[in-house]
């Protein structure tokens, strides 16, 4: 049986980088992914790469008449980045001369034992890091079609859908409806409840008028009771399409692992339950990544690596407490991003700001003058305690609210901060001295 420093189960964002830089302090390290088609993770292969490079492309489609031909064509080339991205992570971590990937099924025998299937060969380690992502949520209304796709087929499809239905109206939904319209389709979002029902009325306001202009229907609060065939049935209506995109969240991808075990426990998110160092009920088993059932973001990965990182081979100060302010983004063709609190979430004692794009000169250069910025602030102090923009690259210029927040800047800081002309930056100008 080989022994190993490290064995880490799936080749996830944290999972990768913590076995680069164990290969760099000379520690051995096992990555044992269960799919060679899912090298790199959910990220690079099904996740945000390959949805985003096709977000981005179905910007152009406009400029092509046959629609069919352009969604093939995009897919193509969506193809092409992922397999160059796949192949590129593996010889990342192949060329590694302490690092070996095994592509196997890993299931815990004990606490430092590894079965791979179907090989049935097993390995140890002294520590063991669970990467293993997450996976779409089950309908749990009756679905007898062939035509309904989760998000990761859907992406394979050989065919522009004349008329799509996408039920759920989360991150998946909503990024998916807006670059479906794009390419072409007529898409309709069926969700159980109001879209965003958690953000404030002027950003829904906003980002349902702009999905209805890219000609996206939407039906809220449908109880659905089954897909069957070319149908979806909810309250007492249907809906007819040729194709269904299900997207009704994701869960921890943890089932075949046999955490029993180990003794690993399980939290009420349906992850692993870990501490503030991400260390599991066993202190030699950690967990990284949507494995945890917390955030399901790429980013939130990559820290978890910064966290683990710190415990085995820093100085153990980093931890989940005290992560730095992250944002949110909705890739819709305006994109939607938030950080920290809402002007709902906010309460009495704060100053909210706006200013709308439409006062904004870069908004006239992209050709996009929709929506707006605003930030709460402390009333007292001034200090930045939340934005949402939702207008063209909201998606880049968020980053810079949570650079300022970490900092703990104030208003005043970035109403007098020196800002490239013409940005989009430059509106925090305007948006900040109205504190
Ligand atoms: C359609 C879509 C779009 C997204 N867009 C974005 C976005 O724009 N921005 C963003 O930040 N996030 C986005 N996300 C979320 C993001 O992709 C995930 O949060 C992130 O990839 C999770 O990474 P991870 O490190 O937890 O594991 P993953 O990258 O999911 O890796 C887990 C790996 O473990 C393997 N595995 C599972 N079980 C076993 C086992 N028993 N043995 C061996 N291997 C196993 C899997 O095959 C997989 O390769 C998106 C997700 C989806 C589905
Ligand atoms: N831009 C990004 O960062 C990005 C993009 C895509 C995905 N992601 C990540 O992936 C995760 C999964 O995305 P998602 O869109 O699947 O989940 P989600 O949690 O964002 O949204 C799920 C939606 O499905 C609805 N729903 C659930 N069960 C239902 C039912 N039975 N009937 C009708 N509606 C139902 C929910 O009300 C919700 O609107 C996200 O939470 C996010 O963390 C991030």
């Amino acid at each position: 049986m080989k022994h190993y420093d490290i064995a880490i189960l799936g080749f996830g964002k944290a999972g990768k980088t913590l076995a680069v830089r164990a290969n760099a302090l000379n520690k051995s390290v096992a990555v044992v992914e269960k799919s060679a088609q899912m090298y790199g993770g959910t990220c690079i292969n099904v996740g945000c790469i390959p949805t985003k490079k096709l977000i981005t492309l179905s910007k152009m489609a406009k400029f092509h008449e046959n629609k069919d031909e352009f969604f093939k064509k995009a897919v193509g080339l969506k193809n092409e980045l992922i397999l160059a991205l796949r192949a590129k992570n593996f010889a990342m971590l192949d060329s590694l001369k302490n690092v070996e990937v095994i592509t196997q099924t890993a299931s815990f025998v004990d606490k430092n034992t590894i079965l791979l299937s179907p090989s049935g060969e097993k390995i140890t380690a002294d520590k063991i890091i669970i990467n293993t992502g997450s996976k779409s949520i089950k309908p749990n209304f009756s679905v007898k079609s062939d035509i309904v796709y989760q998000s990761d087929e859907i992406l394979e499809l050989g065919h522009l859908p004349k008329h799509l239905v996408v039920v759920g109206g989360g991150f998946i939904g909503l990024e998916m409806a807006s670059m479906f319209a794009n390419f072409g389709s007529k898409v309709s979002v069926v969700l159980r409840s109001e879209i965003l029902k958690n953000e404030d009325d002027d950003v829904r306001e906003v980002l349902i008028k702009n999905l209805e202009n890219q000609g996206v229907n939407f039906i809220q609060n449908a109880k659905i009771s089954e897909i069957n065939g070319d149908k979806i049935y909810f309250n007492d209506s249907f809906l007819e399409a040729d194709a269904f995109l299900l997207s009704l969240g994701r869960t921890p991808n943890i089932d075949d692992l046999e955490l029993k075990n180990a003794g690993v426990l399980v939290n009420k998110r349906g992850g692993v339950a870990t501490d503030e160092c991400l260390r599991s009920e066993i202190s030699d088993i950690f967990a990284v990544g949507d494995a945890r059932g917390d955030e399901f973001f790429t980013y939130i990965s990559l820290d978890d690596f910064r966290i683990v990182n710190s415990y085995l081979f820093g100085d153990k100060t980093r931890t989940k407490n005290n992560r730095s302010p992250y944002a949110k983004v909705l890739f819709t063709d305006t994109p939607f991003a938030k950080i920290g609190l809402s002007e709902r979430e906010a309460g009495e004692n704060v100053k909210v700001l706006k200013v709308m794009m439409q006062n904004v000169p870069n908004a006239k250069i992209l050709g996009n003058d929709t929506g707006f910025l605003k930030a709460i602030c402390d009333k007292a102090s001034g200090e930045i305690l939340g934005a949402s923009f939702i207008c063209a690259n909201a998606h880049e210029i968020i980053n810079e609210i949570a650079i300022a927040m970490k900092f703990r800047a104030k208003a005043s800081d970035l109403a007098g901060q020196i800002f490239t002309h013409p940005s989009t930056s430059e509106a925090l100008n305007d948006l900040f001295s109205q504190f």
